[in-house]
């Protein structure tokens, strides 16, 4: 047992339990229910995974050995290859990686998608163990950096569903990570409490903070710990480019504008933003603005808002999640004490609580595949069809904002057209967010302020002022055929002509590109 290990977990009767991850392999069964930590590639379990991958590899076991899977949203690489060795049955709630999505596409993974602040709740109401003998999750695996003198875990970088999981885990395993450092004293964990007696959340602004420490465990339920020295391992986030960078700056103007007709504060209100390199520009652009003493209530805190917080802008930032690069990481270590005081990570059901977001007024910014003319946003299926990475957070904040925010380029290239994919579309091929939660949509175009316009009128702003100018006609011919023939039809309010309301989509599968010779092509 090594020394560090002895000084982290500060409960002794654990060190008796201590295996290492081989010796975990016997305990897992084909078919048993998973509970893993982490969240957005952070904090999830590595050595055990890893431990049964080997077994599965070593042994030819693929799609023998296989799990009902649900971690608080996505897991890292262990997670890649347990998808790529068949080895995830069922999953929720939010994944992300090119395997589990191809698991998920070519059917060998039952995934189902839910809002990031329902899916621990819903695990701990027995929705999705009903069908077991107990509707207890088997095993949950977390990733803890240090434990208390009670037994209590001290999550790492990501908190996530830990707390819900290990409420309704019928045995749990501890991974201690030793080759990260203790992250003690940057939670604020809120434990689950189920109606009808559940008290609101008292929280009414980004740093309150009413939880504990530490994930309070019944220590009879745990049945091993383990040492674990593997390093979260981030991707390098994709730099801003013009077009981010011109989202940014639309972005940044229209704030400006509502602080001056006076439905802003000066320091705006607390901002949530998505994953991707919009969302990074769009920090990175709020960094170089004038704006002063901004806050984050957000899910997911990436490497901008170490430069964020570096400006002096930011006073503070609160997330379930702080997923960074390696050097990333390497930064926020070395400047443990003026970081740590400015943030804090809570538990998903908290920062994604619909009800704290509705109260402080969030100003939510997330990424969709695909706007309609009328303001239903796809943020999870290509084409109606193809898994990309899941709902996310995205709902629980857009539905609940002040200001709920899609960005996204007007167009993406094709295989062979470098604008073959418009953004902006007649209808989305699959809504996850409706016309009744966006306010306002971006691209490098402009930005279209749809607060208080019927349908109509917002289809004409999104043409005029988002669209790439690729498909500017082509989106107002449809607009203007389907209101001719919506007008004979007296259905005027949301005109559509449903035979050519995919014929982009269908011109792109057929041809490479949205672009149409004619809205009376037959397909
Ligand atoms: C953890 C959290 O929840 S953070 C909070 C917000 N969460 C969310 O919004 C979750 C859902 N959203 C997302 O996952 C992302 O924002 C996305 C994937 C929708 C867009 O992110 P981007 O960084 O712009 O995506 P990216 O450019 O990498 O495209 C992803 C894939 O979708 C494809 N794609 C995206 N839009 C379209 C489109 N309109 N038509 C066809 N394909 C598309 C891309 O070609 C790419 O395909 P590939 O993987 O085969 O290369």
């Amino acid at each position: 047992m090594s020394s560090i290990l002895k000084s982290r977990v500060r409960y002794a009767p654990y060190l008796n339990k201590l295996r290492t991850a081989e010796q975990c392999v016997e305990l897992f069964k084909s078919g048993q229910y998973l509970g893993w930590s982490g969240f957005t590639g952070v904090g999830a379990p590595k050595v055990i995974p890893s431990a049964l991958a080997d077994h599965v590899e070593k042994n030819n076991l693929q799609g023998q050995l296989a799990f009902n899977l649900f971690v608080g949203a996505s897991a890292g690489p262990e997670e890649s290859r347990w998808a790529s060795n068949s080895m995830i049955l069922r999953r929720s709630p939010h994944q992300v990686g090119k395997p589990i999505a191809q698991a998920i596409n070519d059917g060998r993974t039952q995934f189902f998608d839910k809002h990031l602040s329902m899916f621990p709740q819903d695990l701990t109401y027995g929705y999705y163990t009903k069908n077991k003998e107990n509707d207890l999750l088997d095993y949950t695996i977390i990733e803890a950096t240090a434990i208390t003198e009670d037994g209590a875990i001290i999550p790492g970088p990501a908190v996530g569903g830990t707390p819900e999981m290990v409420s309704c885990s019928d045995k749990i395993i501890i991974e201690v990570n030793t080759a990260t450092p203790s992250f003690e004293g940057l939670h604020d964990i809120d434990m689950p409490i189920n109606p009808p007696f559940r008290p609101p959340y008292p929280h009414t602004s980004t740093d309150y903070k009413v939880g504990v420490n530490a994930v309070p465990v019944d220590p009879s339920k745990v049945v091993a710990i383990v040492e674990s020295t593997t390093k979260d391992k981030v991707p390098p986030n994709t730099p801003s480019d013009a077009v981010s960078q011109g989202i940014a700056d639309h972005l940044i103007e229209f704030f400006k504008h509502e602080v001056k007709m006076g439905r802003l504060p000066e320091n705006l209100h607390p901002l949530q933003s998505g994953i991707g390199n919009i969302a990074n520009a769009v920090v990175e652009g709020l960094a170089k603005s004038e704006f002063k003493n901004l806050t984050v209530w957000t899910e997911v805190l990436q490497d901008s808002f170490l430069d964020f917080f570096d400006s002096g802008s930011l006073d503070y930032a609160t997330a379930t999640s702080i997923r960074l690069t390696e050097a990333g990481f390497d930064r926020f270590y070395e400047n443990w004490d003026s970081f740590s005081k400015k943030l804090c990570l809570r538990s998903q059901v908290v920062s994604n609580s619909p009800e704290i977001i509705r109260r402080l007024g969030v100003i939510a910014m997330n990424t969709p595949v695909e706007v309609d003319m009328y303001a239903h946003a796809n943020s999870t299926n290509v084409m109606g069809s193809r898994m990309l990475n899941g709902l996310g957070g995205s709902a629980d904040f857009l539905r609940n904002a002040k200001l709920s925010v899609m960005h996204t380029p007007s167009a993406r290239p094709s295989k062979t057209d470098p604008t073959g994919v418009s953004c902006i579309v007649p209808m989305a091929t699959h809504v996850d967010q409706t016309e009744h939660d966006l306010d306002v949509i971006v691209t490098e175009q402009g930005l279209a302020d749809l607060r208080g316009l019927s349908p109509k009128e917002r289809a004409q702003e999104i043409i005029n002022t988002v669209a790439h100018p690729d498909y500017k006609d082509q989106l107002q011919d449809y607009f203007d055929r389907a209101t001719f023939y919506c007008k004979k039809n007296k259905t005027l309010h949301e005109p559509h002509i449903l035979k050519d309301a995919f014929k982009m989509h269908m011109n792109l599968q057929e041809n490479g590109s949205m672009k149409l010779d004619s809205w009376d092509k037959k397909f």
